[in-house]
């Protein structure tokens, strides 16, 4: 059986769990991060295919830190689970690098919050780092900022934080690779006759009466996080593979369009998705006013909004705030988020990027929103 989701998908999320990272807890599992680091190495170089990008991000933190410290119970207070985090991510990020490196891959270190990426302005930055990492061929690790939160910690969310990243990148697909083979009716290590599901609706409600809790005493979230995160990341239009990690292959095999694990296929399109959320979800803090040929380039070309065609800017905004785009005559062309304060656009009106600097103090982007964060009033 073959699937073209994951074919034709060229920004690929993967998320790994702590059984699968820690061989159950034993310690951190070379073998098994080697392996997908080849794997990933030959995706980014598209060899057999199109290249594509990809993040990683790799739960097993607390599970490698506790066997450093020599825990064999995991521990019941927020405290000591984030030391053992931060002792363990030594370990995670020092495996990622070395095994990356041995296939001549760079990569790179991100610990994310949840409240991050609620934040319009972290939620910018960390979107443009990570597409900047892309762009420069290296492989993003991502971790929970487990040292400064404690809801994550208690619960163990990565697979949430798997589907944050997939909408924050606009990936195509997520694959949450896991102890199993994917998605059962029930879960296995508890009914045995439970039937393997290939491919769903991600978001059909019939899935999470399916899922239950973590199986192990590593991994945190079980099933059901991993359903509610394909849900998530259908949002934006990218749909999930939960697969097996030890699975030969799994990856260069899924991106060859195999179906292995359970599809749970997303049904808005993706660039609709982002469309409706912008649309729809967020509120507007203030407006700049374009010219002519400014409002040409975002209608006919579906350009970026530079500031060199900005003519006026109302209101008092922040970067990573929704605006409005209006024509001279007030109409409203489009909404997106500003890369810029309202004070610093007020300054950028009507010059050319190559002023930005002298004009701020800083150099940022040329663009004052970019077309991959707006979306066109319908005329
Ligand atoms: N319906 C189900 N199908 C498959 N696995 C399930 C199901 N319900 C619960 N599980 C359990 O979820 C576990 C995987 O979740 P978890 O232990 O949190 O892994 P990870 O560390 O990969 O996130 C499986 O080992 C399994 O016991
Ligand atoms: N940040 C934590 C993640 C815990 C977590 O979500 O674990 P899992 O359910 O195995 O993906 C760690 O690295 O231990």
């Amino acid at each position: 059986m073959t699937t073209p989701v994951l074919h034709d998908a060229r920004r690929i999320v993967v998320k790994v769990g702590s059984s699968l990272v820690t061989n159950e807890g034993r310690g951190l599992d070379e073998a098994a991060i080697g392996e997908w680091s080849r794997q990933l190495a030959a995706l980014v170089r598209g060899e057999g295919g199109a290249a594509r990008e990809v993040i990683m991000v790799s739960s097993g933190a607390i599970a490698e830190g506790m066997k450093r410290l020599g825990w064999a119970q995991r521990p019941s207070e927020v405290n000591e689970l984030q030391a053992a985090a931060a002792v363990g991510q030594m370990g995670l990020a020092q495996m990622y690098e070395t095994k990356l490196r041995e296939q001549g891959m760079g990569s790179a270190q991100v610990l994310l919050t949840h409240a991050d990426l609620a934040d319009r302005e972290r939620y910018l930055n960390a979107r443009s780092t990570l597409l900047t990492l892309l762009r420069l061929g290296v492989v993003p690790v991502i971790n929970e900022n487990d040292t400064v939160v404690t809801d994550e910690i208690k619960f163990g969310d990565n697979d949430t934080l798997g589907a944050l990243v997939a909408n924050l990148v606009e990936a195509d697909a997520l694959v949450i690779l896991t102890d199993q083979k994917g998605l059962y009716t029930a879960d296995p290590r508890r009914e045995p006759n439970a039937q393997f599901v290939h491919e769903a609706r991600a978001g059909d409600p019939a899935l999470e009466a399916m899922a239950g809790g973590a199986g192990s005493s590593i991994g945190r979230g079980g099933m059901l996080t991993k359903i509610i995160a394909a849900k998530r990341a259908a949002g934006s239009g990218a749909s999930t593979v939960i697969a097996w990690g030890r699975e030969r292959d799994v990856l260069l095999r899924l991106a060859r369009g195999e179906a292995i694990g359970t599809l749970l296929v997303a049904q808005t399109a993706k660039n609709h998705a982002r469309k409706q959320w912008m649309a729809d979800h967020l509120q507007l803090r203030g407006a700049v006013t374009v010219d002519a040929g400014a409002a040409a380039k975002l209608q006919g070309e579906g350009k970026s909004l530079l500031p060199i065609g900005m003519v006026a800017v109302a209101g008092d905004f922040s970067r990573g705030d929704v605006i409005a785009v209006r024509d001279a005559g007030g109409t409203e062309i489009a909404r997106g988020l500003a890369n810029y304060a309202s004070s610093e656009a007020r300054l950028l009106c009507r010059k050319p990027s190559s002023e930005f600097e002298r004009l701020l103090g800083y150099a940022a982007e040329p663009e004052m929103v970019h077309r991959d964060n707006m979306v066109l009033m319908q005329r």
